[in-house]
């Protein structure tokens, strides 16, 4: 089974507006909400390509509520801790000329809470995997992903670690079967500019002598690489029309858990999870799989 972990989930309020101008009354042409957070979008591809999860992390308030009917409605197993403070709501700001996001800080869990997470994960078995995904709410340290890894590892439950934190290295040491940073991440993680994919797959490879098993560094419009001890890989986007690349990376990393999961092939999982990017960068909510189908065979890979 997939599990996917969010510790800081959100209500993504995606609004379109001709222009954010800031100090004055701006009026928005179109708004929706979304269940969101990184874990959560893992999920909620997952099942639009036809895959099965669990979500797991923490809700809480009315804004908890609204993600758990979501997610009940599109049929995704939860097992959530819930909290009694809601859920933050993130804006998300799409304008002609560019994208903005307002992310809030999240929610206080109280240790209690924190711990029952904890024995949700104890259940995990090396046929799992594990997702962990997104950033701390500011009640939990980074301790906590530090404790999640090492479970992960004693089990040898397969950890998939997209977290944006300039610490994301020292959990290198648990053997991730996974991480994604994107490249500003990477960047920040090893503390040089990456602005190349030679670049990226170089700052890739220090990954893997750290202890990461595969890395995928994904680089918006520029498409993404693949790295592991056997070979690297660069891949090119299919063209299409940017709509909204909020959740393009957790689709990347849904894209490919849907398709490793079934092929055990690493390029074809890479190539099909660049296609989940692209899709859902494509459209307005999260990608579905007859988009996706339509563009992997665009996704230009090259080893
Ligand atoms: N403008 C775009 N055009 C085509 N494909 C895109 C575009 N933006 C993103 N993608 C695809 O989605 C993948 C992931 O995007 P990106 O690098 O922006 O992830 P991210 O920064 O982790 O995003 P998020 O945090 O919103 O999930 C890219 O590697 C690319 O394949
Ligand atoms: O604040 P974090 O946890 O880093 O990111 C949260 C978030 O921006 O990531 C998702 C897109 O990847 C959104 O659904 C959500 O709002």
């Amino acid at each position: 089974m997939i599990y996917t972990c969010t510790l800081n989930p959100s209500v993504d309020y995606q609004i379109e507006t001709k222009q954010l101008e800031l100090g004055t009354l701006n009026r928005v042409q179109d708004t929706a909400f979304y269940p969101g957070g990184k874990g959560i979008n893992v999920s909620r591809v997952l099942k639009n390509l036809g895959v099965d999860s669990t979500a797991l992390g923490f809700i809480g308030g009315f804004t908890g509520t609204f993600i758990l009917e979501r997610l009940n409605e599109e049929g995704i197993n939860t097992d959530f801790v819930i909290h009694d403070e809601p859920t933050r709501i993130n804006m998300k700001v799409k304008t002609a000329k560019e994208e903005t996001e307002v992310n809030g800080s999240g929610a206080s869990i109280p240790k209690t809470y924190q711990e029952q997470l904890i024995q949700k994960v104890e259940e995990l078995t090396a046929d799992d995997y594990f997702v962990l995904s997104g950033s701390l709410p500011p009640s939990i340290s980074f301790d906590f992903y530090e404790k999640l890894s090492a479970m992960c590892d004693e089990k040898g439950v397969s950890l998939i670690l997209d977290i944006p934190n300039r610490s994301l290295k020292d959990l290198l040491s648990f053997r991730p079967f996974l991480i994604k940073p994107n490249q500003a991440e990477l960047s920040e993680i090893l503390e040089k500019e990456i602005n190349t994919k030679e670049e990226a797959i170089k700052g890739a490879k220090e990954l893997i002598q750290f202890g990461a098993r595969n890395v995928i560094v994904s680089m918006g419009a520029e498409g993404a690489i693949f790295v592991n001890e056997q070979f690297t890989a660069k891949a090119e986007n299919p063209t299409g029309t940017l709509k909204s690349s909020v959740g393009a990376g957790d689709s990347l990393v849904g894209g490919f858990l849907a398709s490793y999961n079934k092929s055990n092939d690493f390029l074809e999982a890479f190539q099909y999870g660049v296609a989940s990017g692209s899709a859902t960068a494509f459209s307005n909510d999260l990608c579905k799989k007859d988009a996706v189908d339509q563009l992997v065979s665009q996704v230009l890979i090259k080893r």
